[in-house]
């Protein structure tokens, strides 16, 4: 993956296919890809003995036993098994990178924050050490809840590699690129798209360009998947082709490694020697994804009101409760905006689910001002909000032709459950003091006259 001088034991043409970096289009396919002719058995798993001498292995995404269109595993057929990948752990510390439950006495959660984008610092980090996490919600235990995540990202990770037995994680790069080299393959990553990382999927994290900075949503609970579109039928919103999964590619690299695991919300260190990334050839439904967010098709109002923000979801997914989502990821990008004798934005309210949002880039409708890309707020459980003073009377006023809002993509981190701040979100990140002042100047207009006072 990083040069042909790493690749040994292969012929020139056999280390380039190995290299060969490529996506095949699709959300939760059942993929096949080889890096190496012949290296995927035919018509069944476990052969006797697997070609080149490869270990066939499974890596199991859902119970064995869930329902055949939930159901998802990957075979896998690589170099040495995991069990050589991992030896006796050591517990190590990430200070940053919390999980649910997470609940500090001293900070209060109950509030409309909002954050100006964390800024880079002389600090080398890599996407571990530069993890920080701003909410926890649910409980990482019993696989329920998620947890809302920047990254800073200013060098590659080294001869080091991760997985997280707690969470898939969903990637939304706002600055800089990224490059996954996984155990299924390489996805390059960078702003307006996203990528998800399945659970136990091994990884290292390289700086494409650099410095980078993004929002991670990691979900301790059932995957993501599309959600249905009901009577908009079968097409817009995410459409399944425009999902791409990487083809195989595989390090055969002996050099001290180091592979830190994700469990229980504790980070476990083991030591070996030599490139986990060694999967030749794999088939299966469980496997990393990628979305390119200009490829997402808007449904929206075409006459008149302000449906709620679901019609535009991109990802759900499944708390157990029907309807009521664990995660939802939804977007708001650039759209047409027609509806007639309608206040265009956002409306007001209180909302059941807490809503964590992150500006990617331009300008959000209903805070013209202060939510900035790489900013965030978070609008907690039954907690007003809506849009602010400048957004309120612009809409109010405007003269409604239709308009269309450009250079505009924030999304939100809609869950269940109640978000907690971590201590850097309280404190060491750049909290806007004055958010709530967004609201101070909406002024009464109720005079009594069916008009009201728009003075
Ligand atoms: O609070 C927000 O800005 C997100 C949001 C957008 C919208 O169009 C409707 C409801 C909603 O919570
Ligand atoms: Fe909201």
């Amino acid at each position: 993956m990083s040069g042909t001088e790493e690749i040994s034991g292969l012929t020139r043409a056999a280390a380039a296919t190995a290299l060969h970096a490529g996506y095949m289009p699709g959300f939760g396919n059942d993929f096949e890809t080889e890096a190496l002719p012949g290296a995927l058995p035919e018509g069944m798993n476990s052969p006797q003995k697997c070609a080149y001498g490869l270990y066939g292995e499974q890596l199991s995404g859902t119970a064995f036993t869930a329902p055949g269109h939930q159901n998802e595993r990957t075979w896998c057929y690589r170099i040495r098994p995991s069990v050589k990948h991992t030896g006796r752990f050591e517990r190590i510390d990430l200070p940053y990178w919390k999980s649910a439950p997470h609940v500090l006495e001293d900070v209060t959660s109950l509030g409309q924050y909002r954050w100006d984008p964390v800024p880079h610092s002389e600090e080398r980090l890599t996407w571990l050490t530069g993890m920080r996490t701003m909410t926890t919600a649910g409980d990482v235990h019993v696989q329920a809840g998620m947890a809302a995540h920047i990254y800073l990202v200013t060098e590659s990770m080294q001869d080091a590699y991760f997985y997280s037995a707690d969470s898939e994680l969903l990637v939304v790069p706002q600055e800089g690129r990224l490059r996954f080299c996984t155990e299924l393959g390489v996805i390059d990553l960078e702003p307006a798209e996203i990528a998800i990382i399945p659970r136990g999927l091994v990884y290292r994290v390289e700086l494409l360009d650099g410095p980078a900075r993004g929002f991670v949503c990691e979900n301790y609970g059932q995957k993501f998947h599309l959600p249905g579109r009901g009577p908009i039928g079968a097409n817009c919103m995410a459409n399944r082709r425009d999902f791409k999964t990487p083809v195989a590619a595989f390090e055969d690299r002996e050099t001290p490694s180091t592979v830190t695991v994700k469990w229980q919300g504790r980070f476990h260190e083991t030591r070996i020697g030599h490139s986990p990334l060694d999967v030749v050839a794999w088939h299966g439904n469980y496997a990393p994804v990628k979305y390119d967010l200009r490829t997402y098709c808007p449904v929206g109002a075409v006459l008149f009101d302000h449906p709620d923000p679901s019609i535009f979801t991109v990802l759900t997914a499944p708390s157990g409760v029907e309807g009521t989502a664990n995660i939802d990821f939804v977007l708001f990008r650039e759209r047409w905006m027609v509806a007639e004798n309608t206040f265009r934005p956002p409306w007001y309210h209180k909302n059941v689910m807490s809503e964590l949002m992150g500006n990617i880039y331009g300008q959000y409708d209903a805070k013209p001002q202060g939510f900035v890309p790489g900013g965030m707020s978070l609008h907690n459980m039954m907690l007003p909000h809506g849009p602010d003073n400048e957004a309120f009377e612009a809409a109010s006023r405007a003269e409604l032709q239709p308009r269309k809002l450009d250079d505009t993509m924030s999304f939100m981190f809609e869950t269940r459950f109640p978000q907690h701040l971590t201590e850097f979100a309280a404190k060491e990140a750049p909290l806007q003091d004055d958010y709530i002042d967004c609201w101070d100047s909406l002024k009464k207009r109720f005079d009594g006259t069916p008009e009201g006072n728009w003075e």
